[in-house]
C-alpha cells in the first residue's frame, strides 16, 4: 500500500511509458516500441498502412483484438496500466469518424463524457459550458448532432474526450475526413488542448503535416530495427 507521499510521486510522473511493446498477429511479429512520451508531447507514430498503428494505439487504450498478442508494459500517471480494464486507463480517444449518440442534444453527449466524480448538475453544466467556449462553439449546447456540419462534430469529439478528462489522448488519423481548412483549425484545437492540458499523447497519422504540427517525436512503424 502507498502512502500519500509515494502516491503523490507517482501521479507526478504523467509520462506515458511504453516498455518494450511488442505486437504480434498470427505468430507474426507486427511492431515492437520502446518510448517515453512526456506530459503535453505528441509522439507521431507514421508507417504504412496495415503495419500495426491502430493496434498499438488499441493495446495502450486497452481494446486490442484479441487475434493479436501482445507484451510489454504500459505505464501511465506512474501505475501500469496494462491489464487493466479500459475503463480504468483513463486514455482519452479520438479517432476519424466520432459518433454522438443521436438521442441526446449536444450537451447532454458531453455530459456523459464527464467523469462521476464531477457532482452536482450546475457545476457539470459549467464544465460542458466552459469546454463549448474552448472549441469556439458556444452556442450548440441544445443542438441535435445530426445538424451539426463534419467541422463542428469533430470539435464536440475533441470536446468530448477532453471533459472524460483523460491522463493521456490517442489519436487515430483524426483530421483525415476534414477538408484542408477545418484541417488546420482542428489540429491547433487539438495540439493546443493537449500541451495545455499537460497529457502525453500519441498521434497515428499518414500526413506529414500533422507530423510536424505536432513538433514531437516521429515514429516510423514498419521500417528496418523497428518492427
Ligand atoms: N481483428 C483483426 N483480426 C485479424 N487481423 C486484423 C484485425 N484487425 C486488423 N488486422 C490486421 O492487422 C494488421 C495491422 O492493422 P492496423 O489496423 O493496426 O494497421 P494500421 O497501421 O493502423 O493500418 P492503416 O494505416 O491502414 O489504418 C493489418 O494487416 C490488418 O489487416
Amino acid at each position: 500500500m502507498l502512502d500519500n507521499g509515494a502516491r503523490q510521486g507517482a501521479k507526478a510522473d504523467a509520462s506515458l511509458d511504453l516498455r518494450a511493446v511488442r505486437i504480434a498477429l498470427n505468430g507474426q511479429a507486427l511492431l515492437q516500441l520502446e518510448h517515453t512520451v512526456a506530459p503535453g508531447e505528441i509522439l507521431t507514430v507514421m508507417g504504412p498502412s496495415g503495419s500495426g498503428k491502430s493496434s498499438l494505439l488499441a493495446y495502450i487504450g486497452g481494446f486490442l483484438d484479441p487475434a493479436f498478442t501482445a507484451r510489454g508494459e504500459v505505464w501511465l500517471g506512474g501505475r501500469k496500466i496494462d491489464g487493466r480494464p479500459a475503463s480504468d486507463r483513463h486514455c482519452g480517444l479520438l479517432f476519424q469518424d466520432a459518433l454522438l449518440f443521436p438521442h441526446m442534444n449536444v450537451g447532454q453527449n458531453l455530459a456523459f463524457a464527464l467523469p462521476s466524480a464531477v457532482r452536482g448538475r450546475q457545476t457539470r453544466q459549467e464544465e460542458v459550458r466552459r469546454v463549448l467556449r474552448q472549441i469556439g462553439l458556444p452556442d450548440i449546447e441544445k443542438r441535435d448532432p445530426a445538424t451539426l456540419s463534419g467541422g463542428q462534430k469533430a470539435r464536440v469529439a475533441l470536446a468530448r474526450t477532453l471533459l472524460s478528462r483523460p491522463d493521456a489522448m490517442l489519436l487515430d488519423e483524426p483530421f483525415s475526413s476534414l477538408d484542408a481548412d477545418l484541417r488546420t483549425a482542428m489540429r491547433d484545437l487539438t495540439f493546443g488542448a493537449i500541451r495545455q492540458a499537460g497529457i502525453p499523447a500519441i498521434l497515428v497519422t499518414h500526413d506529414k503535416v500533422d507530423a510536424e504540427a505536432a513538433r514531437g517525436p516521429v515514429v516510423t512503424i514498419g521500417e528496418p530495427g523497428i518492427a
